[in-house]
């Protein structure tokens, strides 16, 4: 079973895009004049008085946590997700697993080849979380291709080093070991049409199919138990819940 409901990763992620949003409201004119009045009035209402602010900071101001990668704590595993600030609660959602999603029967040979960011959902579905080469080539390709005018239905700034979504780094976090054991799951969460419009910019994923009909397949990390500043997240690549 899942650990926590769909309901509940709704209500964490939209929480924290709406406080991204309003952090950034200057950027975000075009967006907020297809909104109805009320939603442009809350918007405004939640602006802070010092204008944009750090994804990590708005993470931590409105979840209580914030997360970034940093070289792991194990040796030659490459870089990690660590706790940098605050606790992350048992059941809150803790990252994001960004990428391209392919469905089961859709190819995927030159991207997968020497790929260890493919992650596989139970149904067979696959997503490429891979932000190098090819990878990245067709995810922005992908998302390029999907904007509703000046609408982005997806984020692609978790390519860079910088993401908008500071959730959206799932894809680094490692594997658990014999004396590092899993303190985070994986979650099938899927994005159904009524997701608010404005808030699609920082969804990480994106379907590779063109056309494809909702709801958009994403996979959360959730928090087996608290998780404190300076631990490193550990998931069990072999277990996703659906
Ligand atoms: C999805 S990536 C995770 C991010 C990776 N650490 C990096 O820097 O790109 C999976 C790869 O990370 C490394 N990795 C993950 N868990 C590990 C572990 N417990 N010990 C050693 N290497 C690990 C392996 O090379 C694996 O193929």
């Amino acid at each position: 079973d899942k650990l926590v409901s769909d309901e509940e990763v709704l209500l964490n992620i939209t929480k924290l895009f709406r406080a991204l949003f309003s952090s950034n409201l200057g950027d975000q004119r075009d967006i907020l004049q297809t909104l109805s009045s009320s939603s442009q009035t809350d918007y405004q209402a939640a602006v802070g008085e010092e204008g944009p602010s750090d994804p990590c900071r708005v993470m931590f101001d409105t979840m209580g946590f914030a997360i970034e990668r940093r070289p792991s704590s194990l040796q030659s595993a490459g870089t990690g997700v660590f706790v940098v600030m605050g606790t992350v609660p048992k059941g809150a959602t803790v990252a994001m697993y960004p990428g391209t999603i392919y469905q089961r029967y859709e190819p995927i040979f030159f991207q997968s080849v020497c790929n260890p960011f493919i992650f596989r959902c139970i149904d067979g579905v696959l997503i490429d979380g891979n932000d190098k080469g090819i990878s990245k080539a067709v995810y922005r390709s992908c998302s390029g291709r999907d904007r509703l005018g000046p609408i982005k239905l997806s984020d692609t700034t978790w390519l860079t080093a910088k993401p908008y979504n500071p959730l959206a780094v799932g894809q680094y976090v490692n594997n658990c070991s014999n004396d590092k054991a899993a303190n985070v799951c994986y979650q099938e969460f899927d994005v159904s049409t009524g997701f608010p419009i404005e808030l699609c910019q920082y969804l990480p994923n994106v379907n590779y199919r063109m056309d494809m009909p909702r709801p958009l397949r994403c996979v959360v990390l959730v928090a087996l138990r608290a998780i404190h500043p300076g631990e490193e997240l550990f998931s069990n690549y072999y277990t996703v819940v659906h």
